[in-house]
């Protein structure tokens, strides 16, 4: 149905985003300095709003979660309980800049007692899970990867992250003042279209995704997914990848991009450690929505199922 009002700017400011490209191993302590090392490299660059990428202080795959998770709840965790939640706080609020801290493995340990009362037994619980922090050092946001990464493609790849992970249930938009509203989710999170088009109906200027696509999916669908989503939703989307390793167990892709709500790939990593930093401006969107007024033309009264938007939110 069309809609008579004006939408304000969803991006208020122009702002220089950056995927941080990073190379990491299995030393989480090392990674983690050479995250900071990264993202001040980053912010030197210009860069505002700076996102790392999945899994970034540890391996990636199903083997690893559990021995590299941390606990960050109740909030905020102590050091010994999350390391990775007080390195991130202190590079975002050393750079003065907005981060989007990649993710990682999440552990939440509940004691259930027994019908008889008689001993508690703890359960384990794994996420894989993204934390924002603003300029300050302050924790903004936390994400808990909603689609878990369960495929298989005979001869080339089978991977279950719902052997370890337990998924999230809420979809993730926060507040950057003074620019405006991003959405995070995580990598696989991006097929599902859904969830992108609720975050831009309610106000995302940028569909941030930390991500690790691998050898085989990357070359088909990373940048067509990153390109579908902006399309779609005529607003700006950033990919951020590990760079790729073939020393590793799990080989990711690489080719971290921001892509602007034309479609138009902005910047784009090669395999190997990269920032790539793009300028984010709010008249690219209204430009975008203003030719192609997709917003003014959608039919919810032909797909209703949609408009309903029954999503929880976790609203800023
Ligand atoms: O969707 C894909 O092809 C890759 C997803 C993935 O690697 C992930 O969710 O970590």
């Amino acid at each position: 149905m069309a809609s008579s009002t004006t939408p304000s700017p969803v991006l208020k400011q122009p702002v220089k985003l950056a995927c941080v490209q990073l190379a990491s191993g299995s030393d989480k302590a090392a990674n983690l300095a050479h995250a900071a090392a990264k993202v001040r490299e980053a912010a030197a660059a210009g860069a505002k709003i700076v996102v790392l990428p999945e899994c970034f202080n540890s391996p990636y795959g199903c083997d690893h979660f559990p021995s590299y998770a941390e606990t960050l709840l109740p909030s905020p965790p102590t050091e010994a309980q999350s390391p990775s939640f007080h390195a991130l706080s202190a590079m975002a609020r050393d750079n003065a800049v907005y981060l989007i801290g990649g993710s990682i493995p999440e552990l939440v340990t509940t004691i259930t007692t027994t019908t008889e009362g008689t001993h508690e037994e703890p359960k384990k619980t794994y996420y894989n899970t993204s934390l924002t922090f603003d300029p300050s050092g302050t924790l903004l946001a936390t994400h808990r990867k909603i689609h878990l990464f369960d495929i298989s493609i005979p001869g080339k790849i089978t991977f279950r992250e719902s052997d370890v992970l337990s998924p999230g249930d809420t979809l993730t938009l926060v507040d950057l003042p003074p620019y405006g509203r991003v959405a995070v989710a995580i990598c696989y999170d991006v097929r599902f279209p859904e969830l992108a088009t609720i975050a831009a109906r309610r106000g995302a200027f940028a569909l941030v995704y930390p991500g690790a696509f691998n050898l085989t999916t990357g070359p088909l669908h990373w940048k067509l997914l990153g390109q579908a989503r902006a399309v779609d939703n005529q607003c700006y989307v950033a990919l951020c990848s590990p760079a790729r390793d073939m020393s590793a167990g799990y080989h990711a892709w690489g080719h971290s991009l921001v892509v602007d709500p034309m479609a138009q790939v902005l910047g784009e990593a090669g395999e190997g450690e990269e920032v790539v930093v793009a300028e984010l401006d709010g008249d690219k969107i209204e430009e975008a929505r203003k030719g192609i007024p997709l917003r003014d033309q959608r039919r919810f009264d032909v797909y209703p199922d949609v408009s309903q938007g029954a999503v929880a939110a976790k609203e800023p």
